[in-house]
């Protein structure tokens, strides 16, 4: 077990407010260390510490009531990041960053720790675009979800979270698209994130060892801490109890550190339970506990926004694992049509050599020639923006044996479309920024030597099942939000449509992808959802008195 008590560790004079505030008193719990069997009682429940249940835990906490938090994942702070990225996928990532779809084709990075993936996200800071929200409450008949209706909570999150756009100039593989766009006369712009006194180290996908990135782990959770909530980590909420129409309790299974279940169990009791663990595990949760489902749609529209990757080399340095990781993006390819050939945002992500190398494909003497490139090398990112079209209806979330989740989710001729369009404008901007080859994240695609070339290569390029490396950082739907009973399973409070106390504040609630990379979309939601519910709380509670 990780020692966890004072003396507090300090390392190089960076404070750890989780070890600090555990040190003061603050209610944190190892679930090994509860004895098997222990009941534990709150007036709310949350399952999932990331973007949404950290937003949802403040709020509550802040507004007196009290919040049991249960989080899957190990406790790691501050202190334990060490830009380490063998320590960090085993130990912050879902499946030890191994997470696949059914058929291997898609790798999916997700966060599986307190705090969740806003502990390991790049800190991209977007508003769900209107395009997106409109469509929404067009197609899903959400409430309360217009442009104007989401601004003020948009606005709240930005100040708790301190986003802004990035001020310091782009590292040297952000600067390929802004250089590149720039020469072909493409439109691009400087990307909001959520940092105070970022070091521009690059690792953030590691977890950040300076606080500067504001994720829930240094936030909200802090903030529902220090408000008389609790927080029990390593513990797996493994199924919902269920009395009529009302959830009337949580098992939850207790992980050691090596993320088996001890043999313990844990039951926790209160008069509202709030899902926060994400899309994928979500529906996993609701389909281990026979949730009440009867239009079958829990894990349906599971949207992974797939990613494009495109590499390219220069003859200068380019050290694409440091500095900021994303702070340039592009949305000319995006919005062409809302609901037409899918769109795609670009982006450039951070390559550090574990990720790079899984990125890269391959392997022996071509692998090989590639990783002795890193230094050289630029990576940029398409990513699709799936579920606005009849051919793009996401994926569908079933169950293993065992009970955990397996995404199923197909590339098809849609998606390759977007992939092919993708693959050419990337290598065009590329070029034009001065890059010496270029090559496509395709088995079959060499490094092609001349814009030219790569246009007619990437032509030739067959698009089959597992041909090439799509990944996902984004993990949404699944548990889709809104008024139409054919599709939806949660309601535009939130509120799951089948039982009269369960609540989902998270991601999975999207009815579609989000077109942006999705944290302050989550935040968002979760905060106007959140304060909803402090209001219904309140009036239960008045009108018992
Ligand atoms: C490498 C990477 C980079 C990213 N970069 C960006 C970025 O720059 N900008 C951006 O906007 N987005 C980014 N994202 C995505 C973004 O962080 C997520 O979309 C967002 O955090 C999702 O919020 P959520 O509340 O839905 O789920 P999460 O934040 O994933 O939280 C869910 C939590 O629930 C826990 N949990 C799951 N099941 C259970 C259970 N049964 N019992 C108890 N706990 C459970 C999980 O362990 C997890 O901690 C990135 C993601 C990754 C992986």
């Amino acid at each position: 077990m990780t020692e966890r008590t004072p003396p507090i560790p300090v390392v190089a004079g960076i404070n750890d407010p989780m070890l600090e505030g555990m040190a003061d008193g603050w209610q944190v719990h190892d679930a090994a260390d509860l004895s098997d069997g222990s009941r534990l009682d709150a007036d709310v429940i949350i399952i999932g510490t990331g973007a949404g249940g950290g937003t949802s835990a403040e709020i509550l906490a802040e507004a007196g009531f009290k919040v049991l938090m249960l989080e899957e994942g190990p406790l790691r702070s501050t202190n334990d990041f060490k830009m380490d990225e063998r320590e960090a996928y085993r130990d912050l990532y879902q499946e030890s960053a191994g997470r696949m779809s059914k058929d291997g084709a898609m790798s999916i990075l997700q966060g599986r720790c307190v705090g969740g993936t806003t502990v390991i996200n790049w800190t991209s800071s977007f508003r769900t675009p209107d395009e997106t929200l409109n469509y929404w409450s067009e197609n899903f008949a959400t409430q309360g979800f217009s442009p104007e209706e989401m601004a003020p909570w948009f606005e709240r999150m930005e100040q708790r979270l301190n986003i802004a756009d990035w001020q310091v100039p782009p590292n040297k593989n952000n600067a390929v698209l802004s250089e590149g766009a720039t020469k072909l006369g493409i439109d691009w712009k400087v990307i909001p994130r959520n940092v105070a006194g970022c070091w521009n180290l690059g690792y953030c996908g590691t977890g950040c060892p300076t606080n500067a990135k504001q994720s829930m782990l240094v936030t909200t959770i802090p903030g529902a801490l220090k408000n008389n909530s609790e927080l029990v980590y390593s513990a797996r909420a493994e199924k919902l109890l269920f009395d009529g129409k009302k959830v009337s309790g949580v098992e939850i299974t207790v992980l050691g550190e090596d993320k088996n279940p001890t043999g313990s169990k844990l039951v926790a009791r209160a008069p509202h339970v709030i899902m926060a663990c994400g899309g994928i595990n979500g529906p996993a949760l609701l389909m281990r506990s026979n949730a009440p489902d009867p239009k079958n749609r829990v894990g349906k529209r599971t949207f992974l926004h797939p990613v494009a990757f495109n590499f390219a080399r220069f003859e200068e340095t380019i050290d694409p694992y440091y500095g900021a990781p994303q702070s340039i993006y592009s949305d000319a390819f995006q919005w062409q049509s809302v609901d037409g050939p899918v769109g795609y945002k670009l982006e450039v992500p951070p390559l550090q050599p574990g990720l790079a190398s899984v990125l890269l494909l391959g392997h022996g003497a071509r692998h090989f020639d590639d990783m002795q490139h890193l230094p050289n090398t630029h990576a940029m990112i398409a990513l699709m923006r799936d579920g606005f079209h009849a051919d793009s209806q996401g994926g569908e979330i079933e169950l293993a044996s065992d009970g955990s989740p397996i995404v199923n989710y197909e590339l098809n001729e849609y998606l390759w479309d977007g992939f092919k369009r993708s693959f050419l404008t990337m290598s065009e901007i590329e070029f034009a920024a001065g890059a010496k080859a270029v090559r496509c994240s395709h088995l079959d695609s060499p490094w092609f030597t001349s814009w030219e070339e790569a246009k007619a290569g990437i032509e030739q390029l067959e698009f089959r099942p597992n041909a090439f490396t799509a990944g996902s950082a984004h993990v949404m739907g699944g548990l889709c939000m809104g008024e139409d009973l054919d599709t939806c399973v949660v309601n535009s409070e939130g509120k799951y449509h089948y039982l009269d106390n369960l609540w989902v504040f998270d991601g999975s609630a999207f009815p579609t992808s989000i077109g942006a990379n999705p944290q302050l979309s989550v935040y968002g939601l979760a905060c106007k959802q959140a304060n909803g519910l402090v209001e219904k709380l309140r009036a239960e509670k008045a009108a018992k008195a």
